[in-house]
């Protein structure tokens, strides 16, 4: 791998909320070595401080990288969400500054899945309680209210990754189910699509929520449509805590209308292990709370580490942005005899002739050109043949170009 504009050593990479381990074992493989790690997530004036000499952070669910704070980081020119959400970065505004996101959309797919699974059978079985009275000290051994999961109808909301991973093994321990996806979805097994959300809420014996934040999710799940679900139907939200009112659903689980309910996600959320947590959803019965460890397993993380790490490494090292969340996506070949200038600009006319006119200009010849745009962005990545002497100069060339949001070169 050939040198960057900005020498290795002194790319500054910031990775907050306890990242595994495998990805700094990457990041200082590929060369990285100025690493800074920090247990909890960060905010306010702190993370304006962390971020601002960094080029590149990694965070997990509890991180908000919102506009204001974007702003303060002028070196930063990519993220890594060592996770599934990335609803905690402004990612319109990240793209804005140039900033690719990426993370990593499978690797505790499976930990949640099989999480929400084990949490169905312990409500239908009523072991919350259960469990609570033994550890007081009271024997009530009791076979009411308890059932098996076998032949009982599984709701599931967004039907993705998650939601359809669910579906498979709910499928393999004899539940029916049904689910409700906004967009059309290939129905695995023998499960059934529903036309709307009120279908689902109709029929289901238990509803699980896997939709990600968004502006339409948000309070999805409220006290009208707690009043929808089947009495004493059960809920288990292990998807984002805006997704459900958790008053109503408190009340709804106090009167009974829903009978238990699993939640790993809130509307507000500790941002590390020593805050204190409170809910309007703790010491009722048949409710399991767990704090947001639903990808929170070993083989989860050790992926998830590894798998961000190396989409952060082949942005930094060679222009790739495949997998990025909130950016065009450009496959590139490696920059062997070249030197790459990877130009990021306001989707403007004559942006890529005023590009193209920095090197021809100067008699360079252009090796390979590859360029991707969406309605507000261009990302074009020019290979220029050898090393060209006055690389920083031709680098101001581009910075010069109206529109031009950040320029960077690998030789
Ligand atoms: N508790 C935890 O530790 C974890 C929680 N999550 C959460 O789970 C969410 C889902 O993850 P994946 O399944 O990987 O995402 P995904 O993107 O594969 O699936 C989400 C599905 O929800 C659907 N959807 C979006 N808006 C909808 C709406 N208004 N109504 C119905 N369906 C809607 C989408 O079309 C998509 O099929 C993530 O966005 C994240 O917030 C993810 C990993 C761990
Ligand atoms: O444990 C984490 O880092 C957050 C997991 C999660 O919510 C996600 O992957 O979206």
């Amino acid at each position: 791998m050939g040198r960057l504009s900005v020498p290795k050593d002194r790319i500054r990479i910031v990775l907050l909320e306890g990242v595994h381990a495998n990805a700094v074992r990457s990041l200082t493989h590929a060369g990285y070595h100025n690493v800074v790690e920090h247990k909890g997530a960060v905010e306010g004036e702190a993370l304006r401080r962390l971020i601002a000499d960094a080029h590149v952070i990694g965070i997990r669910s509890q991180t908000r990288l919102t506009a204001d704070v974007l702003a303060t980081a002028e070196r930063l020119f990519c993220i890594g969400c060592f996770c599934i959400g990335t609803n905690q970065v402004d990612l319109a505004a990240a793209k804005l500054r140039g900033v690719p996101v990426f993370n990593a959309p499978y690797s505790n797919t499976r930990s949640v899945a099989e999480l929400v699974l084990g949490e169905i059978i312990l409500l239908f079985r009523r072991v919350p309680e259960k469990s609570a009275l033994v550890h007081a000290g009271i024997w009530r051994k009791t076979a009411s209210g308890a059932h098996e999961i076998r032949g009982r109808v599984l709701g599931i909301v967004g039907y993705g990754h998650i939601g359809s991973q669910v579906s498979v093994l709910a499928e393999a321990l004899g539940m029916q189910v049904r689910y409700f996806d906004i967009e059309p979805k290939l129905a695995l097994g023998n499960a059934k699509p529903c036309e709307s959300l009120d279908e689902l809420l109709g029929v289901a014996d238990v509803v699980s929520l896997h939709v990600p934040a968004t502006a339409l999710t948000r309070n999805m799940i409220a006290a009208a449509e707690l009043q929808r679900m089947r009495p004493g139907a059960l809920l288990v939200n292990a998807s984002r805590g805006s997704v459900v009112e958790v008053q109503a659903l408190a009340e709804a689980l106090r009167c009974g209308q829903v009978g238990g309910a699993a939640v790993d996600v809130f509307p507000s959320e500790p941002s590390g292990n020593d805050e204190a947590f409170s809910s309007p959803l703790q010491g009722l019965a048949n409710v399991i709370l767990t704090p947001h460890v639903g990808g929170s397993t070993e083989e989860a993380q050790a992926n998830i580490g590894a798998e961000v790490a190396e989409k952060l490494i082949r942005y930094s090292d060679n222009g790739s942005t495949i997998g990025a969340v909130n950016f065009v996506e450009v496959a590139l070949p490696g920059q062997t005899g070249v030197t790459r200038f990877l130009h990021i600009h306001r989707n403007l006319p004559g942006v890529l002739m005023a590009v193209n006119g920095v090197f021809s200009s100067r008699g360079l010849n252009i090796a390979g050109q590859y360029l991707r745009t969406d309605a507000e962005v261009g990302y074009v990545v020019s290979d220029i043949d050898g090393e060209p002497e006055e690389g920083v100069g031709i680098r101001r060339a581009l910075e010069a170009i109206d529109g031009t949001i950040r320029v960077r070169f690998l030789y």
